[in-house]
């Protein structure tokens, strides 16, 4: 079967996106072309597959599946690239729209010239911080900020936030020393996490900045994750690293976000997007 794809990146956090509403694909099929596509070697490469349908509920709907097939509820990047795709490829024509995700519907506004989106601002909603809504096992239903959380030989303190997907925050002092590869895979399948977690380690820059490093649950290292950068301000607010209502630059591997947790308890992420290639794929279903 040959299956029409683009493939896009916010920030070097790389995606094979599939318009639905140009072509229909067997949702028991998804995560096999997820793990085939995403395979460097024998597929295209990339972090997971994204699918653009229709939506009943919204303008248009997105849904995300990581490298392993595994599937997410959300995907800050991927939301950014799907608003580009929608507005230059005419599924909408307007500048401010809606977005389905498995977790929530978001606003999306795209920040355009000629035709050609350069910015996407997306209101993510609100994070939601109780334990059980991370979800987060042990302990009682307040909120997880900077809690003992002992990995192997290593005691480290953990700010747990769902941005409709959940996340693990962890605060380093230098960025260059975050183990994720030594912890990433340790965290993202601990019980304690009992739909598994996104791992993030963040260092204070300034009042203003942070440095951010990710290892995704399903996909393990990438150049940025979007919702993840959401959580990273959240839980730097809990922990009065930053401040509400500000923006704060993100400085992810694959360059910058501005996040702004507002007063009114909405997370705001704009940044780009950018289209690499597009063309057919063919699917072997070997995997
Ligand atoms: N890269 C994404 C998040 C993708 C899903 C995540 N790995 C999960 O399973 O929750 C982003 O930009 O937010």
């Amino acid at each position: 079967m040959e299956i029409p794809f683009t493939k896009m990146h916010g920030l070097g956090n790389n995606y094979i996106y599939i318009d639905l509403f140009k072509f229909n694909l067997e949702e028991e099929m998804l995560p096999d072309i997820a793990i085939e596509v995403s395979n460097v070697n024998t597929g295209i490469g990339s972090d997971g597959l994204i699918l653009i349908h229709p939506s009943n509920k919204a303008d248009l709907g997105m849904r995300i599946f990581n490298k392993d097939g595994s599937e997410g509820q959300s995907c800050g990047n991927g939301l950014r690239c799907t608003a580009k795709y929608a507005y230059e490829n005419g599924i909408i024509d307007k500048e401010i729209f809606r977005i389905e995700t498995k977790a929530n519907i978001v606003e999306a506004s795209v920040v355009q010239e000629q035709g050609v989106v350069n910015e996407i601002k997306v209101d993510m909603g609100k994070p939601a911080l109780r334990r059980a809504d991370v979800p987060m096992m042990g302990g009682d239903d307040a909120q997880v900020v900077d809690e003992p959380f002992q990995v192997g030989d290593e005691l480290l303190q953990v700010t747990a936030v769902s941005m409709g997907n959940p996340h693990a925050v962890f605060f380093v002092d230098d960025i260059t020393k975050a183990p994720l590869y030594e912890l990433g895979p340790a965290i993202e399948k601990d019980r304690r996490f009992p739909h598994g977690v996104n791992v993030e380690f963040i260092e204070k820059v300034t009042e203003n900045e942070l440095n951010f490093r990710v290892w995704e649950r399903g996909s393990g290292i990438t150049q940025a994750c979007g919702t993840g950068a959401c959580a990273a301000v959240v839980a730097s607010v809990l922990n009065n690293y930053v401040k509400r209502n500000e923006e704060v630059v993100v400085h992810l591997q694959g360059g910058d976000l501005i996040i702004k947790w507002d007063e009114n308890g909405h997370v705001w992420m704009t940044g780009g997007a950018e289209v690499i290639a597009s063309g057919m794929y063919k699917f072997n279903s070997n995997s």
